[in-house]
């Protein structure tokens, strides 16, 4: 079998989509369609041709990403599927080494993802990198802790002012947060703001609140109401939040106090939160938020030296780190770290911690510790105390959380 990669424009996007539709059994959403076709951010989309059937496709956005102290050129690996018919003859191990040469070609010194299954990735240096929470609580058992606070005025906005409203509340949690990305007008209004069947998933209209604390948006959130009534004609329907963000702690606490007291909802239900939201702290009953976790981000270090200049380090001692990256030679070797600087340096010094490509890329956003690594033997500590420094090093003030699967 023949197999060839070939770069797709745009224009040819309904027939690159192709796979990943066969994939999921969906049909294609002309608004989400036609809003994805306008991102800046979609650079490169690759079809693996058997002659002249397309039986394969991957694309790549490119994004910036927050990181713990600054922020790093991200390719982000989205859309990968094989036909059923030609499954397991390598067609997504070609397509994921290209995508990793094009970024590098691209100056992106990492690749992230969000995986369909974790047995996919990890085979090709990515690492799993930051957690994915899911909520799900009776707004009868939702009671906050302590007052409620007479501050904040909600209310709810059509698309060209929510983008307006939204934008600087983002930018300003945007920084604080590793894993945040930077989004593009079009990104706002194609994945975000615009409704459409695709986001409302069986439930009623895109509902867009900000919340403002003196004439200033400190929080917004995009919910959609699930109707549902049983024989009784009590409501028993559900207020699903898609993405709720906070500028300040304040606005955090008042946006999640209105989502849990929509009228008519028996139950609120969020996914892809952070492990260390403050929800948790600020319910009478946290248990009752029925909290599980699940992966989040992957990331591939595609460029170490590149990578780990991206980001800002903890005070402590310099470290010597050995890199093994068996499909990225030129990632192998020893870099040599210092507490409060942002630059590795290659060394030829002896290391203190040896480990694999794919555990510097679970650890990058600050979402993995070294301790957690070495106890599942993934790392290797070479010399006495080395996993509590580079856990010095590499701890971030928050867990990573990217708030959107790309
Ligand atoms: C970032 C994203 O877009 S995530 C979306 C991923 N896509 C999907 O889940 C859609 C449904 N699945 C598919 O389309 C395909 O099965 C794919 C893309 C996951 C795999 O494509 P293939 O061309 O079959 O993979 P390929 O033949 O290159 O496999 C490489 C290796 O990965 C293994 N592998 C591939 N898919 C899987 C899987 N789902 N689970 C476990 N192992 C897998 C193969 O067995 C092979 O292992 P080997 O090297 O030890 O022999």
């Amino acid at each position: 079998m023949n197999i060839e990669l070939r770069q797709l424009g745009i224009e040819r996007y309904g027939e690159f989509v192709h796979p990943i539709l066969t994939a999921f059994g969906a049909l294609l959403n002309p608004e989400r369609m036609e809003g994805t076709k306008r991102l800046q951010e979609f650079t490169l989309r690759l079809g693996a041709y058997d002659g002249e059937s397309l039986v394969g496709a991957a694309g790549t956005f490119s994004l910036t990403m927050t990181t713990p102290g600054g922020a790093v050129p991200a390719a982000g690996l989205t859309a990968v599927a094989v036909m059923p018919t030609h499954r397991r003859r390598g067609i997504l191990t070609r397509l994921v080494r290209r995508h990793l040469d094009e970024a590098r070609a691209a100056g992106q010194p990492i690749s992230a993802l969000w995986a369909t299954e974790g047995s996919i990735y990890g085979r090709f240096g990515y690492g799993l990198a930051s957690q994915a929470c899911s909520i799900s609580i009776e707004r009868d058992r939702s009671a906050f802790r302590g007052e409620a606070s007479a501050e904040g005025r909600a209310r709810l906005l059509g698309e060209a002012e929510a983008l307006e409203a939204f934008a600087p509340v983002w930018e300003r949690a945007r920084p604080l947060v590793p894993g945040m990305l930077a989004r593009s007008e079009p990104w706002w209004r194609g994945r975000r703001l615009s409704d459409n069947d695709f986001i409302r998933q069986g439930g009623g209209q895109l509902q867009r609140v900000v919340i403002e604390v003196d004439g200033r948006a400190e929080a917004y959130a995009l919910y959609c109401v699930h109707h549902r009534w049983d024989a009784s004609t009590i409501p028993i329907g559900s207020v699903r939040v898609i993405e709720a963000i906070g500028a300040s702690p304040l606005g955090t606490r008042l946006v999640w106090r209105y989502l849990f007291d929509i009228d008519l909802a028996q139950r609120i239900e969020a996914s892809l939160l952070p492990p260390d939201h403050p929800l948790g702290m600020l319910l009478v009953e946290p248990r009752r938020l029925r909290l599980t976790a699940s992966d989040g981000l992957w990331v591939r270090i595609v460029d170490v030296e590149a990578a780990l200049a991206a980001r800002a380090y903890g005070s402590g001692e310099a470290l010597t780190l050995e890199i093994t990256d068996r499909d990225c030679p030129s990632n192998a070797g020893r870099f040599r770290l210092h507490g409060g600087e942002r630059r590795a340096t290659r060394t030829t010094a002896a290391p203190d911690l040896r480990l694999d490509i794919t555990a510097l890329g679970s650890a990058y956003l600050g979402g993995v510790s070294f301790r957690c690594m070495a106890d599942a033997g993934q790392v290797e500590e070479l010399s006495g105390g080395a996993v509590e420094r580079a856990d010095s090093l590499f701890r971030a003030a928050r867990a990573p959380w990217c708030p959107e699967i790309f």
